[in-house]
């Protein structure tokens, strides 16, 4: 059984909002910034909780007293060196964000546990039962996947799942090559499916339309 401090989470908070028209992390949802109700989904699963952001100062109001911000590095789409700590990382700065899967490349290179939760920032409608009863089964997992998630017709759920700490160096070098797609990079290894027993918990909130659909 997977415990709670045996799993750290990652939550995403840097994209560009631009279909939403404004930052989708501090849009209250029944009165809760959506990333601070994410947030608080990912401390049930897992004691440890890393933002990664290349802005951390827009959310420290934020009521987030068991998360840690990583402030993200714009890398060159060059060469991306991440290692294991910070200190000895390589980091090409440009001025512009990489995506979701350079962000949780540089979430991931902070993290110790065997598993950690992947978790986009807007996601309204998440279901703590249901990512704890898909960390409890982990260890379940067979040991050549790489992460467990659900999936759909046109692919993998990457922004709510299951990843495996040892899968860096391979994201890595995805990333090396120009990889930006977690698709891509998915569809070259093993990946176990995770069952989606409430599939509307994975509702994407990314317009002002799908916004006013949650109020
Ligand atoms: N840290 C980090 N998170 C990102 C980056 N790009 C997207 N995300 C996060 O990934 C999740 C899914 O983002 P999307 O909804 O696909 O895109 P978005 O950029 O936020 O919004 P659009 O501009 O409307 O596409 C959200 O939690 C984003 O905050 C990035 O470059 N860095
Ligand atoms: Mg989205």
């Amino acid at each position: 059984m997977t415990t709670r401090s045996e799993l750290t989470a990652i939550v995403l908070a840097g994209g560009k909002s631009s279909r939403m028209g404004r930052d989708k992390a501090l849009l209250p949802v029944k009165g809760v910034p959506l990333l601070q109700r994410v947030c608080q989904s990912a401390e049930s699963c897992a004691n440890i909780v890393y933002i990664v952001t290349p802005w951390p100062e827009r959310y420290q109001h934020l009521l987030l007293p068991d998360c840690q911000f990583v402030k993200e590095v714009f890398l060159s789409s060059e060469k991306v060196k991440i290692q294991e700590s910070t200190e000895n990382s390589i980091l090409l700065p440009t001025s512009h964000s990489e995506g979701p899967l350079v962000g949780f490349a540089q979430g991931l290179a902070k993290v110790n546990t065997e598993w950690v939760l992947l978790l986009a920032c807007d996601l309204p409608r998440l279901r703590v039962e249901v990512l704890q009863a898909w960390a409890a089964g982990l260890d379940n997992v067979e040991g050549e996947a790489i992460a467990a998630l659900a999936h759909h017709p046109k692919g993998w759920e990457p922004l709510c799942g299951f990843y495996r700490r040892r899968c860096l160096p391979q994201l890595l070098e995805f990333i090396n090559q120009g990889g930006r797609s977690f698709q891509q990079w998915l569809n070259q290894y093993s990946v176990k499916v995770l069952p989606l027993p409430a599939p509307e918990m994975l509702f994407n909130c990314n317009t002002p339309e799908d916004l006013a659909s949650i109020q």
